[in-house]
């Protein structure tokens, strides 16, 4: 069975269908990319999978288990963890105590919370500042401080949301590196990202939503080539085709 699964999930606010009627699953140790114009559900999609919202229909399942409206920590404490697409720190807080408070969040049992959290910062090449406040880093640093957070809860699955974001593409490539160290670790990998080429380079398949319903699934190539994905992103670019986009990011 798949590690992770959404069954007809639909996601409505008021009179707007965000999410409709969605059903995916990744497997174990798979790197997926999710894309979609603006507005698509994307984030809403995410939202749902971690508990944030209830799924007004459908069903979520996790390593064999629903988790339809569990709670987000619970579902963290499960192995499903996400970043966050706006990274908000604890300014008052060294990086080290940041990523310790993600390692006691997760809930899973560290002999030791702070070498848990050293390893983290390690991992994503922070460890020299470890004693830094958040507000000494760059936006590159902050989004590799936002995933060793999530790491230090030892989840099994990682979901990023936009973590390229306001990179530039020197700061790009590290975070496709690490993401590919991610996977290497054994993690599942489940991503949106407008940056495309950092999408399509991590991604073994890529779905893509279109006004909250799944139009397409296939390798990126396949997607970089499907006239239906090139048309719901001609909506949103005017004059570029999809293969534009991917080259402009
Ligand atoms: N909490 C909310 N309350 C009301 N409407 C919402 C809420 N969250 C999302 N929406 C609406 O649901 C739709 C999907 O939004 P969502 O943020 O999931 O799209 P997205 O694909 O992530 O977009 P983007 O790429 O711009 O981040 C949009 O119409 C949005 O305005």
């Amino acid at each position: 069975m798949a590690l992770l699964e959404g069954q007809n999930l639909t996601k409505k606010f008021g009179g707007i269908v965000a999410i409709n009627d969605v059903s995916f699953s990744v497997e174990r140790g798979e790197a997926i990319g999710l894309i979609g114009p603006n507005g698509a559900g994307k984030s809403t999609l995410f939202r749902t999978v971690t508990g944030v919202h209830e799924p007004t229909e459908g069903r979520v399942f996790f390593d064999d288990e629903e988790i339809t409206g569990k709670a987000p920590h619970e579902i963290c404490h499960r192995g499903l963890a996400k970043t966050h697409q706006i990274v908000r720190p604890f300014e008052s807080m060294t990086l080290l105590e940041n990523v310790a408070v993600g390692a006691e969040f997760g809930g899973r049992e560290f002999d030791d919370v702070r070498e848990r959290a050293r390893e983290m910062l390690e991992f994503v090449d922070l460890a020299d500042i470890q004693y830094s406040d958040p507000g000494e880093l760059s936006v590159g640093q902050l989004k590799r401080l936002e995933i060793a957070r999530v790491l230090a809860t030892d989840p099994e699955i990682v979901l990023f949301d936009e973590v390229a974001g306001g990179l530039d593409p020197e700061e790009t490539e590290d975070i496709v590196d690490l993401i590919g160290d991610i996977k290497d670790e054994g993690k599942t990998v489940f991503l949106i990202d407008h940056v495309m080429r950092a999408l399509m380079t991590v991604s073994e398949r890529v779905m893509v939503l279109n006004n909250g319903s799944l139009i397409a699934e296939g390798t990126p190539d396949e997607i970089q080539n499907n006239n239906e994905v090139i048309e719901a992103y001609l909506g949103e670019h005017a004059n570029k085709d999809l293969s534009n986009a991917v080259s402009a990011d």
